[in-house]
């Protein structure tokens, strides 16, 4: 018999390779995240994504701000670090230096030339070091490659880079995917498994019917996903939880699909009235109910 590829997305699915916390631990030790944050009139985006890599268990999270941008993100943030970063060559020293594990990158970052610099760089193991796991790309991060997606593909495919992680939604899919996008004769099942395959990533996409896939052919359906989640900037947190599961040592799959189930199961927990803000706030119920269980 051959082993099973599709799955419905619950906690069995990833629960072996939940992140455990070692008595020795310390912050760095249990992960380290890097939000990339865009210019002075679109932060917020990134300090969601950043707020919720902490709540689901990040012990650090920085977010690395463009000059212009430092005073708003200061004003803001208190547990979550600060750090200004112009360069490439900036930013991967400091995950070098400061071992992060992972890193969201997408989240309001406009329309940045350097991301086509940036995004090789952060899957090179070589420029951001060993302790780095993987990027999720979101948001602007993707659709910075809709005229030339090879690029990102094939900065993924080389021998030995980082994981990579890209949560589109509808839109951002077809930007990337144009020809999986408009095949009527694929599910969206199948677009995401030949997305997944093409790109070299695990490929969330998003939407009523999240589906997670691995360039493997692995497959995770998600089930309990609420229309309450259809508000803006809740996609920013999602990255910013899958991030948070990487760099605690989840695979970069596994690490999807359970932000993926959280991320729904905050929201379910919350009810009406949920804004993007409120839902790392729910993150300690919903792993309280999970270790539960
Ligand atoms: N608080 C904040 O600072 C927020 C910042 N955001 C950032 O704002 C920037 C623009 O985000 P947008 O999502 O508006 O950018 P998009 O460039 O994806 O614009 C949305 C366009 O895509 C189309 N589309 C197709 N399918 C869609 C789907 N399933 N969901 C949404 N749109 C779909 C829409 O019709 C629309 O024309 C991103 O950098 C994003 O991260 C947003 O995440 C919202 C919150
Ligand atoms: N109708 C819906 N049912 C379930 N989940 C939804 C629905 N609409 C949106 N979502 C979820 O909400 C999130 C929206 O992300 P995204 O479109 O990137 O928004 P933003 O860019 O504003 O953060 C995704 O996780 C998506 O799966």
């Amino acid at each position: 018999m051959p082993e099973p590829t599709c799955f419905e997305n619950t906690p069995e699915l990833w629960r072996a390779s939940w992140p455990r916390l070692a008595v020795d631990t310390h912050k760095y030790r249990r992960g380290h995240v890097a939000v990339f944050s865009g210019g002075l009139a679109s932060t917020g985006a990134a300090r969601l994504a950043a707020r919720a890599s902490a709540r689901i268990g990040a012990g650090a999270v920085t977010v690395l701000s463009p000059p212009d941008a430092i005073l708003v993100h200061a004003v803001h943030l208190t547990s979550i670090m600060l750090r200004k970063t112009e360069t490439v060559a900036d930013a991967c020293a400091f995950i070098r230096d400061r071992k992060v594990r992972a890193a969201v990158l997408g989240p309001g970052f406009g329309d940045d030339p350097k991301i086509y610099a940036l995004v090789p760089a952060l899957l090179d193991r070589r420029r951001s070091g060993e302790e780095f796991h993987g990027l999720v790309l979101d948001a602007d991060g993707l659709t910075a490659f809709e005229d030339n997606p090879d690029a990102l593909f094939q900065a993924a495919e080389k021998k030995g880079a980082n994981a990579l992680v890209l949560t589109p939604h509808e839109g951002e899919f077809h930007r990337l995917f144009p020809a999986i996008a408009e095949d009527t004769g694929l599910s969206k099942l199948d677009k995401v498994r030949a997305a997944a395959r093409s790109a070299n990533a695990i490929v969330v996409y998003k939407g009523p019917d999240t589906v997670i896939a691995a360039p493997d052919g692995r497959v995770a359906i998600n089930m309990n996903g609420t229309p309450l989640l259809a508000t803006a900037g809740s996609g920013d947190v999602l990255a910013g939880m899958a991030a948070g599961l990487i760099a605690q040592g989840m695979p970069a799959f596994e690490g999807a699909a359970a932000a993926v189930w959280l991320h729904a199961d905050a929201a379910r927990r919350f009810g009406q009235g949920l804004i993007a803000e409120d839902l790392p706030g729910m993150l300690p119920e919903v792993l309280r109910a999970l270790a539960k269980e």
